[in-house]
């Protein structure tokens, strides 16, 4: 009885030191990977995107303190702004930077309050604003002047309003695709970030209203400097191949095809547009027509005449136009040329086609990728419809985007496989608007390089709990366990002979 009730007793110690020791070790385990991911509570930044269309406002989050450096920045939201882009507005500057208050009160209700003043925002301005500067500088410097006095004005880290060049908003789009893919390094299992073995770089295609950007990593180097961006990530280093077609963004080329087709007329006062839905007409005044660098004013032209384009759904004829504003046929660097005659190496790889690219390939049912003969046959379908049927299939859909998608469709085949020549490498391409729930475009990769989040010589962070230090924990658990069971066997099962 006394021999059995002190086994008790032992037993009882040791199981509650083995439970208590589990325990203890479980907490400690857990401890460690909480204070990892959470060390210095979450980091807020901000993008303004004001595009020649429209602007919006791209909120990111990452893992703030010493840890930031480890790639793991997302997209916690999206803000459009009402009304046209902000280049828009060179007749009323003030109402630019007041058409982005609405969503700069969206960040203030979305980012704690605590985290505001440490947030950093930035404005960077594409073609629409390169463009204006070409036109206009004063009204140019007048809008940038009164965004930076807005912004100011909330409780966020301005960093300034820049108009980005267009090699920076091609290879910025380039940074984010392969910064969200993983591309430069890699997340591993231990927590640890390393160079990804067999490096997956993608190349980018932006399709914008005022200019239109490639970027990619050639297979062989770049041959002429002026073309290359050379990036330094994480101590490695990219010749990366990028160039940006101003005036070949989708709305100042469908710009300057109307003006083409004016000027074939004659200047008559109606004009057939093939690329537009029978049935469909638009008037534009010749003020509108030619107010751009895009195209160029015939010498004496009264602003208030106005013209007006026909529709006759003739697919056909729409891409033998477009071949008039794309010059596909010059070549000064043979055979090294993208179109225009602009020097470009054969295209390598795959690539991500994003913005105009992906809303048109998306709404003609071709996103994310469709083979090349199915491409042309739809487009071509497409094309033929006439407005009323467009319109009675479409009900949804915006009527300035719905009267523009056969020639966006046609102008986008005939960059990509005339232009960039990508006729044998056509399956490379994807269609994609979104990865891991970030968008694709120049922000992520401007924000992260204007931040220092991907600085050139940082060294791979560690984080997480490491290898050896998860390795001891196992250990301590599995030998607490394995002792309370020893001591349960000693106790039962071995009888000790009298
Ligand atoms: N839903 C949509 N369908 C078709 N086109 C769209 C849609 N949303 C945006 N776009 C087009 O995408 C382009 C975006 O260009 P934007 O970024 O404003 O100009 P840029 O980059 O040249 O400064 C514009 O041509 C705009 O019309
Ligand atoms: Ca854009």
């Amino acid at each position: 009885m006394g021999k059995l009730s002190a086994k008790k007793n032992i037993l009882g110690v040791f199981v509650t030191v083995t439970v208590c020791t589990t325990i203890i070790a479980l907490v400690l385990c857990l401890a460690q990977h909480y204070t990892v991911d959470l060390p210095h509570g979450t980091q807020y930044g901000m993008v303004f995107d004001a595009g020649s269309s429209h602007t919006s406002l791209f909120i990111y989050k990452w893992p703030g303190g010493k840890e930031n450096n480890t790639g793991i920045v997302s997209q916690v939201k999206v803000c459009e702004v009402d009304g046209g882009g902000i280049s828009s507005y060179k007749q009323d500057p003030p109402a630019a930077a007041q058409s982005l208050r609405q969503c700069l009160d969206v960040a203030k209700a979305t980012i704690p309050v605590e985290q505001q003043q440490s947030c950093p925002v930035y404005l960077g301005a594409t073609a629409g604003m390169r463009l204006l500067r070409l036109q206009d500088e004063n009204a140019t410097n007048d809008i940038m002047e009164e965004v930076t006095k807005t912004i100011n004005g909330y409780p966020f880290n301005f960093r300034g309003a820049q108009i980005l060049s267009g090699m920076a908003e091609g290879a910025y789009g380039w940074v984010t695709i392969n910064y969200i893919l993983e591309g430069f390094i890699k997340h591993t299992f231990e927590g640890k970030w390393v160079p990804p073995k067999a490096g997956r770089i993608l190349g980018a295609l932006d399709l914008g209203g005022g200019s239109t950007q490639i970027a990619f990593t050639p297979k062989d180097p770049v041959k002429q400097p002026d073309s290359e961006a050379a990036l330094q990530l994480y101590g490695h280093r990219y010749g990366v191949y990028t160039h940006s077609y101003l005036c070949f963004g989708k709305d100042q080329a469908m710009k300057q095809l109307q003006a083409y087709l004016v000027e074939m007329s004659g200047s008559s006062a109606i004009v057939m547009h093939p690329c537009y839905h029978t049935g469909f007409n638009l008037t534009l005044t010749l003020g509108d027509l030619y107010d751009s660098p895009c195209v160029s004013k015939p010498g004496n032209i009264d602003p208030e005449k106005s013209v007006t384009f026909s529709g006759t759904s003739d697919p056909d004829q729409c891409l033998n136009l477009i071949r008039f504003v794309v010059n596909i046929t010059e070549c000064p660097h043979s055979p090294d040329c993208g179109f225009n005659g602009v020097y470009q190496p054969p295209v390598h790889g795959e690539f991500f086609a994003y913005s105009a690219y992906y809303y048109t390939f998306d709404f003609l049912g071709l996103a994310p990728q469709a083979p090349l003969p199915k491409v042309t046959s739809t487009i071509e379908t497409f094309c033929k419809k006439s407005w009323n049927s467009l319109l009675a299939e479409y009900p949804d859909t915006k009527e300035k985007y719905l009267r523009e998608y056969c020639a966006s469709a046609q102008y986008i085949m005939t960059i990509l496989v005339q232009g960039y020549k990508f006729n044998e490498t056509w399956d490379k391409i994807y269609f994609q608007k979104k990865v891991a729930d970030t968008d694709i475009g120049w922000t992520l990769g401007y924000m992260l390089n204007l931040t220092n989040l991907i600085a050139p010589r940082h060294p791979l962070v560690v984080t997480g709990v490491q290898r050896s230090q998860w390795a001891a924990e196992v250990f301590f658990i599995v030998f607490a366990l394995f002792l309370s069971l020893v001591l349960l066997i000693f106790l039962f099962v071995w009888q000790p002979e009298h």
